[in-house]
């Protein structure tokens, strides 16, 4: 069997851009991605895209109704597929054993449960959405459970390694493919099939064979080894700012060191986005389940450490403008996880607001991507407020950064977007309440400059 019909369960940033690149990269295969999400397939094939991602659009205009489809018939395309992609959601549990830590597989299991029920031909089923240690061990007593007579199923692990921003280009060049498979000749047999589509643009060195478990904890790990970067880093840029050291130079003088290297030391308010903080809760549960403290309290410390930098930051802000933002008006630039994505799953910018708001402040906020209803759903969620209406009443959103800083006390950078190096802060500043400040959270700016026009420069890890 060559492969020529994937179905990929799940339109999210993972199966979206993934499935959209496959399809571009292997013409001759036809890519159906499905969600039970209607908003969301009509989101895909409509101009403007559910996620906004660099690259994507042209790629989805060329391969959408040529060999890519966005549908929700998920039974039809399931039935048609030699190879299925599990990419949906895994978030960590909100109740019940392992709530707050655990990852929830109720979506990874309702799919396996599907494929089971109406698959008439055998399948690969490959299970990219990041998952702990043993799960594909689940979804293959699922779907052996379930079948119907003389349909087989194989699973593979395939983790996905993209970042959002840069997806299209990891996904083109990606550092390594990785898949797991059962060490046995059909599962050997799964693995080719699914390497020789990647091998369409993916040089054969990088496609990486292991066996299952180890590709499942390769991707708790790679995610667990960036977070504990930035951890690392943002400890330094703790005491930096009590010593005078400056944590730039410390980062630069760390990373060159060839065995250290340069990337992932950016120090900052914080890391967020949907997985670091998930994928680590749920490597610190894994831990407690088997029974070895001692390692799941060693990557707790990561995520410790990311909570104190985001309090610490936001104290900050507080403390400087006089100990009190109570009635006070602040603009926050960014409100994205990371620049170049509309994303704000765990964005710092969220635990910066919050306090914020606790205060009394009040905040003109300003992105250039995320839709200001996000922002709204973001800053009314029962996580950070008891009383959405004066959230509301509360926040501006503005799709002008100028006219966000006007007469506001401050600004605070919380997302590294490219526009905000290039502003005409003299303009800004003009038009601000004084002493007017600003908080780098990203280390962006010129603070010298910034200073000589007359602000009052507040960043991480310098004095
Ligand atoms: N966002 C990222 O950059 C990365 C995410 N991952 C992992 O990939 C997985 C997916 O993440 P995202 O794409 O960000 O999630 P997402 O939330 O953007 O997308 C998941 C989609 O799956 C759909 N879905 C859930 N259950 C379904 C079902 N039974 N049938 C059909 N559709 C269903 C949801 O409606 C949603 O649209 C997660 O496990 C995540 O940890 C891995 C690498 C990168
Ligand atoms: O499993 C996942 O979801 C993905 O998680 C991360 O990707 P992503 O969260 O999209 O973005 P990153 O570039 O890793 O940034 C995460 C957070 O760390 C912050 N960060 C990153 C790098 C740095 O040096 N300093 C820093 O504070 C970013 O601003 C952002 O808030 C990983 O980089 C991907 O390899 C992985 O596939």
């Amino acid at each position: 069997m060559a492969v020529t019909k994937i179905c990929c369960i799940g339109a999210g940033y993972v199966g979206g851009p993934t499935c959209s690149v496959i399809a571009m990269q292997c013409p001759h295969i036809k890519v159906t991605v499905v969600d039970i999400s209607a908003h969301r397939i009509s989101q895909w094939n409509s101009e403007k895209l559910p996620i906004y991602e660099p690259g994507l659009d042209d790629i989805v205009k060329k391969r959408r109704n040529v060999n890519l489809f966005f549908s929700t018939n998920i039974e039809e395309a399931i039935q048609e597929a030699d190879l299925i992609f599990i990419s949906v959601n895994t978030p960590t549990k909100t109740f019940g054993v392992g709530k707050g830590r655990a990852a929830d597989l109720m979506y990874v299991e309702n799919c396996a449960r599907t494929i089971a029920q109406v698959s008439t031909s055998d399948k690969i089923v490959v299970e990219k959405s990041t998952v702990p240690v043993r799960a594909a061990e689940s979804i293959l007593k699922i779907l052996s459970a379930n079948h119907k007579p003389n349909v087989k199923f194989q699973v593979l692990s395939n983790p996905e390694f993209l970042s959002e921003g840069v997806a299209v280009e990891n996904l083109l060049n990606a550092d390594r493919v990785l898949i797991g498979h059962e060490e046995t000749a059909d599962g050997l047999w799964a693995f080719k099939e699914l390497s020789k589509v990647y091998l369409n643009w993916i040089p054969e060195e990088k496609i990486l064979r292991t066996n299952t478990w180890s590709s499942e904890l390769t991707k708790l790990g790679a995610n667990a080894f960036l977070a504990q970067r930035i951890s690392s880093i943002n400890s330094l840029s703790v005491m930096c700012e009590v010593t005078g050291a400056d944590v730039s130079e410390v980062a630069k003088g760390i990373g060159l060191d060839s065995r250290i290297g340069p990337k992932f030391l950016q120090a900052s308010v914080g890391f967020g986005g949907s997985c670091f903080q998930k994928d680590l809760l749920n490597l610190v549960y894994i831990c407690e389940c088997l029974n070895i403290p001692q390692v799941a309290v060693y990557w707790q410390q990561v995520l410790d450490m990311n909570d104190y930098q985001k309090s610490r930051f936001s104290n900050k802000i507080i403390e400087s403008l006089f100990n009190t933002v109570t009635g006070k008006r602040i603009t926050m630039f960014g409100f994205a996880f990371k620049k170049d994505t509309g994303d704000t799953r765990e964005s710092p910018a969220i635990h910066v607001a919050k306090t914020l708001l606790d205060e009394g402040a009040n905040l003109n906020i300003y992105d250039p991507k995320v839709e200001p209803e996000q922002i709204k759903k973001d800053l009314t969620h029962p996580y950070v407020t008891d009383n959405p209406e004066n959230v509301i009443k509360s926040i501006e959103i503005h799709n002008d950064p100028y006219t966000a800083a006007d007469s506001t006390h401050a600004i605070v950078i919380c997302t590294e977007w490219d526009e905000f190096v290039n502003l005409d802060y003299e303009k800004i500043y003009e038009r601000m309440i004084k002493p007017a400040f600003i908080f780098d959270g990203r280390k962006i700016l010129n603070h010298e400059v910034l200073a000589t026009i007359g602000f009052q420069v507040h960043t991480i890890g310098k004095r």
